[in-house]
């Protein structure tokens, strides 16, 4: 098993047609995933982007600009509350279930997340309100981050799919002391796969996020810049922000049960038992 850092395209996008620009396009079991799979796209204002999801749902995140989601019975007109993701403020998304067909059409230019995760049981179609996002400030001294729960395992509105985003100021670790969720044994830990969309303010910026397992047959040190992907097949995988930049990233995470119970590296665990 392995972790993969996926570049932005940088400068080069994969697709371009009537506008709409695929940054970046994981499948799910065409990577090394078998749960999740991600997309980006960027959308020129008035571009139109449709997809017939087959075994998958699907969470459609305006990270950024103005955009109308429709999926044949419901429209949701003029979400996404933000020009940049570190406007820090919660943004609009949309679930869309498995076997429907979505179309999103830019009301202005905005960068969308897509992500996916298989899935056979039709839900229903909802508006995620950025006023209904659950805002959580975690951590203490430099472990402190803020993180915007767009589809948190409390809420039963999807069948696989857990998306949150977090923003780490500079000289603070997050998703720290390590913590790892790769082995389906719950109640103590549940199976969850997880992608990283990180994104940096200013955008020189980077972050250092390592992925490793207990045993290190997985044990990478990442340097990580605006607009890269990680993958994280399975162990821990905490991210350390330079002085002088913001991070945000987003997660996305699946597996077998949706169910977000984090195992704790034993090694670093007293970070949380501070005064
Ligand atoms: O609390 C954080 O720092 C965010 C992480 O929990 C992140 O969402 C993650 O690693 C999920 O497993």
């Amino acid at each position: 098993m392995s972790v993969q850092l996926l570049r932005k395209a940088g400068n080069i996008s994969l697709g371009d047609e009537g506008g709409v620009t695929i940054v970046h396009e994981i499948p799910a079991k065409e990577s090394i995933l078998q749960y999740v799979g991600f997309k980006v796209i960027d959308m020129k204002p008035g571009a139109q982007y449709e997809e017939a999801l087959q075994q998958e749902e699907c969470c459609i995140v305006a990270l950024r600009g103005r955009i109308t989601v429709a999926d044949g019975e419901r429209t949701f007109e003029h979400i996404g509350t933000r020009d940049s993701v570190f406007e820090k403020k919660p943004t609009d998304s949309v679930y869309v279930s498995n076997d429907r067909t979505f179309l999103i059409h830019a009301d202005k230019e905005a960068r969308v997340a897509l992500c996916y995760s298989p899935s056979d049981k039709q839900l229903p179609t909802r508006l995620i309100r950025a006023e209904d996002v659950g805002v959580e400030h975690r951590g203490k001294y430099q472990n402190q981050r803020t993180v915007h729960n767009i589809l948190p395992d409390h809420h039963p509105s999807a069948n696989s799919l857990l998306v949150v985003e977090v923003f780490t100021e500079g000289g603070n670790f997050s998703s720290y002391p390590p913590h790892k969720h790769d082995r389906d044994c719950l109640p103590e830990e549940s199976l969850l796969e997880e992608t990283y969309y990180h994104e940096l303010d200013p955008q020189q910026g980077f972050v250092f996020q390592r992925v490793y397992t207990d045993d290190r047959s997985i044990d990478e040190t990442m340097a990580v810049e605006h607009g890269d992907v990680v993958l994280v097949p399975a162990g821990y995988h905490p991210v350390g922000v330079p002085d002088g930049y913001t991070s945000y990233y987003l997660n996305v995470m699946a597996g077998p049960q949706r169910i977000w119970k984090f195992y704790n590296d034993p090694a670093h665990e007293w970070i949380l038992n501070r005064d």
